[in-house]
């Protein structure tokens, strides 16, 4: 699928600035890709150390300047390269939104005719100090939000202090906010909690959801039909323009060949396909909890057994820690693979996108990462969700109480997901009157995010009126969600040398960079100390 070309003069650039881990920068290159299809000039700025793991991937494509039309350029961290931004979290992302402001700004004056050339900066919520340099170079700002609108909603009204939310004191309090149902403690995310250990992250959000004002825009990863009420309660706050889902375009439609843009961190056992390509339709439970989460060896234990009493076939997703912890987290049970080579496989990594759209595949038991959603959500399969930290609980009550594609599993009164409570979700999502509610409302809801991002849908009218008042274009101003305060540039001189096109791999056109990425932050049993990428 080719991309159109649009006559656009080339000032129409726009800059994007996202975190360096997986889960930011392929959404912030896929909202790209769209702009790019609507004739910006688009390029994404990331830290140098992202540069030096593409570089040590050593694959053919690691130091290109560009993926598939969107150039890449690099400024520091301020840290050097070697640096274990991991093991010092607090300290990392602290340095980030000191050193990361001088230097992307002073790239911008470098590159751009002080900030001249560049109609918006979009920025991703770990880096939200990038709207201050846009202000100081008088560049418009978006964001782009990753996670669903209803994280928005929750951090906007915990830290402007809207409702109360549980303290340590009063750690039962329930949450009511407009356009969602009833949370409790399990359904918030971990960040808003007195539990939560991130201090780097309290201070990032605080900061950044008492100043919205600096956004013009909040781009979201979501679409307006899967998130109506929220997205409508929040209009009067912002200017929101729900682009997604921000996923592969595989998942889109049933056309063989989309064009994707992403990065992919870590080799994947393609083998699992073929395996799938022998399994019986809609029979394989997929289990996957993402890149960053390490599962203590008891819930280990619990989900290897569920899976054999089952009987059913599965493909289960087990990503080694980088540096395994001692008590046998993230580590399956002895001679369990032995065990189970005629029922399932277990993988370090696998073509998920590849998975979700196989039709071998029933039910995914998730850890609820919202990219991983959106792509589930995209491929109409039903889920079981088992959240751990940040977003993952709410997205977790989402698919149960709003989206209503899926169950959650119970803890016991001791706080444990049992191998029984698993063996029953999954048969209760498989068989019998409630999988086939599930089957249905999911494939409503796939249908739903295929006419959203399709041409003309929710999600391509955002796209297109962002793009209008950027440009100063002559789109319909008032938009279906409002108009932004947007102050685009009068003067958009622009005579920098086009960025060059990298378009890779002919039919299809997937993933053009390549990155090698160690562990991001891995979070375990409560009391793990996080870490990052
Ligand atoms: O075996 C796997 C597991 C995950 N993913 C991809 O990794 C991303 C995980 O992102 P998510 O937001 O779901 O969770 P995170 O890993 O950031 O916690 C998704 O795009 C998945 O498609 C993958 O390609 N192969
Ligand atoms: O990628 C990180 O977190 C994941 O992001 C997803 C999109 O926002 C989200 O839905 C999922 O639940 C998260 O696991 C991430 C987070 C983090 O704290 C970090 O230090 C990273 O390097 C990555």
């Amino acid at each position: 699928m080719a991309l159109p070309l649009v006559d656009m003069p080339e000032e129409n650039h726009v800059l994007l600035v996202s975190f360096s881990s997986q889960g930011h920068i392929n959404p912030m290159l896929r909202l790209g890709k769209r702009l790019l299809s609507k004739g910006l000039h688009v390029t994404l700025a990331l830290t140098e150390v992202t540069r030096d793991r593409m570089l040590k991937s050593s694959t053919e494509s690691a130091g290109a300047s560009s993926v598939s039309g969107i150039g890449v350029v690099f400024f520091s961290d301020g840290l050097s390269l070697d640096y274990d931004r991991k093991a010092n979290l607090d300290f990392y992302i602290e340095t980030l939104g000191k050193y990361g402001p001088v230097n992307l700004s002073a790239l911008i004056r470098d590159r751009y005719h002080g900030g001249k050339k560049l109609v918006c900066l979009i920025a991703n919520p770990f880096v939200p100090w990038v709207a201050d340099v846009a202000s100081e170079l008088g560049i418009p700002c978006a964001l782009l939000w990753i996670q669903p609108y209803a994280i928005f909603a929750i951090y906007d009204s915990f830290y402007n202090k809207r409702n109360r939310f549980p303290t340590v004191d009063d750690p039962d309090v329930r949450v009511h906010l407009p356009g969602l149902p009833l949370m409790t403690t399990q359904d918030l995310p971990s960040f808003v909690l007195p539990t939560n250990p991130f201090n780097a992250f309290m201070k990032l959000f605080s900061g950044f959801f008492q100043h919205l004002e600096k956004f013009q825009w909040v781009l979201g990863n979501s679409f307006h039909e899967l998130e109506r009420d929220v997205v409508d309660s929040l209009s009067e706050l912002c200017s929101l323009r729900p682009v997604g889902p921000l996923v592969p375009m595989a998942l889109l439609s049933d056309e063989q060949g989309g064009q994707d843009v992403g990065v992919e961190m870590w080799k994947s056992e393609d083998s699992c396909i073929e395996w799938l390509d022998r399994q019986a339709p809609r029979s394989v439970v997929y289990v996957s909890f993402g890149s960053i989460v390490v599962l203590p060896a008891k819930q280990m234990e619990s989900i290897a057994v569920a899976l054999k009493n089952t009987k059913r076939p599965f493909l289960w997703v087990v990503k080694p820690p980088e540096k395994p912890p001692a008590d046998g987290a993230g580590e399956l049970p002895l001679g369990f693979t032995d065990e189970v080579t005629d029922q399932g496989r277990v993988v370090t990594w696998c073509p998920q996108i590849k998975v979700l759209s196989h039709p071998a595949i029933a039910c995914f038991v998730t850890h609820c990462g919202w990219n991983s959603m959106l792509e589930t959500i995209c491929s109409g399969i039903p889920m079981i969700a088992y959240p751990q930290w940040s977003d993952q609980p709410t997205n977790a009550k989402l698919i149960t109480d709003v989206f209503k594609i899926g169950l959650r599993l119970n803890k016991d009164e001791g706080g444990t997901i049992t191998s029984d409570e698993i063996e029953r979700c999954i048969e209760e999502v498989m068989v019998g009157a409630r999988a086939e509610e599930l089957r249905k409302t999911a494939d409503e809801l796939k249908r739903a995010a295929r006419e959203a991002a399709g041409p003309g849908g929710s999600s391509d009218r955002a796209i297109q009126q962002f793009v209008d008042e950027v440009t100063g274009g002559d789109g319909d101003d008032s938009g279906e969600y409002g108009a932004s305060k947007g102050n685009c540039h009068e003067d958009q001189i622009h005579d920098e040398k086009k960025v060059d096109v990298e378009e890779e791999g002919g039919e299809g056109d997937r993933l053009s960079l390549h990155m090698v990425m160690d562990d991001a932050t891995e979070v375990g049993p409560p009391g793990r100390t996080p870490s990052i990428d």
